[in-house]
């Protein structure tokens, strides 16, 4: 069983607490991205996944096993690592048999096992090609392969594709996706960067200063923020916040936004949760889920900038804590200092408790 389930995980150093008490179950064959700002306890957490860092409290276990104790080479684990680790004098044939050659393979396997991972990552014409003659795109790919060739059930990947160039990072999304698919191993990928997360894995674990934020498909996380840090993390821009009160109005429950108005009614099941509140909340939805109508229908706010990027545009609208960016596919002919009335889709508004940054939800 190749299921990771880390219970009550903490790590510190010194009186520095990098990791708060994580709970997290990995199933046997998903791929699960920790992605998480720089230093809030991703690598961390996979260290200690790989037996590289030891707990300061709590457990790792490995299907039923308990990984106390337990060196990493005899975890059973593959690690490929942002800064490629591949032996710079030998040609790409002898680091792809390196590992199998270790193991004491026959050289018949060993040929034929760098024949397919070769295949599968598109070394086949490199293979005799010695490594310090290799871009650094190339290498982080041989590297990969040196650990995949081992078929580890467990596959840890931390930043592997932080040094390649932007479009080479595009291809090696898809090829380790494919990887993946192919030997149906348990993947954990470390990522500060969303979109190789949301691309890649079956379920993002989010985090943030040591503490897990949230756990979901990509889906989920983007539609179903957990919280305020989640909401703004993921999506690109991220959610809109606007600070507000619970008001009834003739329409049904609104969020009185103070100088921008009174928000479009909320949905049902939204006005359900929010009935009763007295706080202040953050009234919250997606750049890319708002349309632009007439005047008595959404927030009146005047354009601030506009980004064309292709085929969408990026209109921002508002200034201070006031400001939002809403993305159109098409240029909506906006410029700045022009007054933009701007209706959230009703079905992706979201609202949060102001005091506690957690999502309001009916139940
Ligand atoms: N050996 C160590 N001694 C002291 N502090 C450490 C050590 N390793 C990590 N930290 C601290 O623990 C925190 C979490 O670090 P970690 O490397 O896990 O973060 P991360 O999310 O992977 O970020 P990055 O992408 O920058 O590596 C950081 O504040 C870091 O400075």
């Amino acid at each position: 069983m190749s299921a990771i389930h880390l219970q009550n995980l903490v790590k510190k150093f010194g009186d520095f607490t990098a990791l708060k008490t994580m709970d997290l179950e990995i199933s046997d064959g998903e791929f699960m991205a920790l992605l998480g700002p720089s230093g809030c306890g991703k690598s961390t957490t996979m260290n200690m996944i790989a037996g590289m860092e030891e707990p300061t409290g709590g457990k790792i276990l490995f299907g039923e096993r308990d990984m106390a104790g337990v060196p990493m080479g005899r975890r059973g684990v593959g690690f490929v690592f942002q800064n490629y680790a591949i032996f710079t004098h030998m040609t790409v044939r002898q680091n792809l048999a390196y590992g199998p050659k270790m193991r004491g393979a026959a050289k018949a396997e060993i040929d034929r096992r760098v024949g397919a991972i070769a295949e599968m990552l598109q070394l086949t014409p490199l293979l005799d090609r010695k490594a310090d003659r290799l871009s650094v795109n190339i290498l982080q790919r041989v590297a990969i392969g040196r650990s995949a060739i081992m078929e580890p059930a467990i596959f840890l990947l931390d930043e592997p594709l932080s040094n390649v160039d932007a479009a080479f990072r595009a291809v090696m999304r898809t090829e380790l996706k494919q990887l993946q698919r192919q030997f149906r191993q348990t993947m954990v990928y470390v990522t500060h960067d969303q979109l190789e997360a949301m691309t890649m894995a079956d379920r993002i674990a989010v985090m943030d200063h040591g503490v897990l934020q949230q756990v979901g498909t990509p889906l989920e996380v983007y539609n179903d923020p957990a919280n305020v840090f989640v909401a703004r993390f993921i999506g690109a821009p991220g959610m809109n916040l606007l600070k507000g009160r619970p008001a009834e109005s003739d329409r049904g429950l609104v969020v009185d936004l103070g100088p921008l108005g009174i928000t479009p009614p909320l949905p049902d099941a939204l006005a359900a949760a929010l009935r009763g509140a007295r706080g202040e909340v953050l009234y919250g939805f997606r750049p890319e889920q708002a349309t632009l109508v007439q005047n008595g229908q959404g927030l009146a706010m005047q354009v601030t900038f506009v980004e064309r990027i292709g085929a969408r545009t990026i209109v921002h609208l508002g200034l201070g804590e006031g400001a939002v960016k809403t993305v159109f596919d098409n240029d909506v002919g906006l410029a700045i200092g022009d007054t933009a009335i701007v209706a959230p889709a009703a079905s992706s508004v979201r609202v949060f408790d102001a005091a506690t940054g957690l999502a309001m939800k009916a139940g």
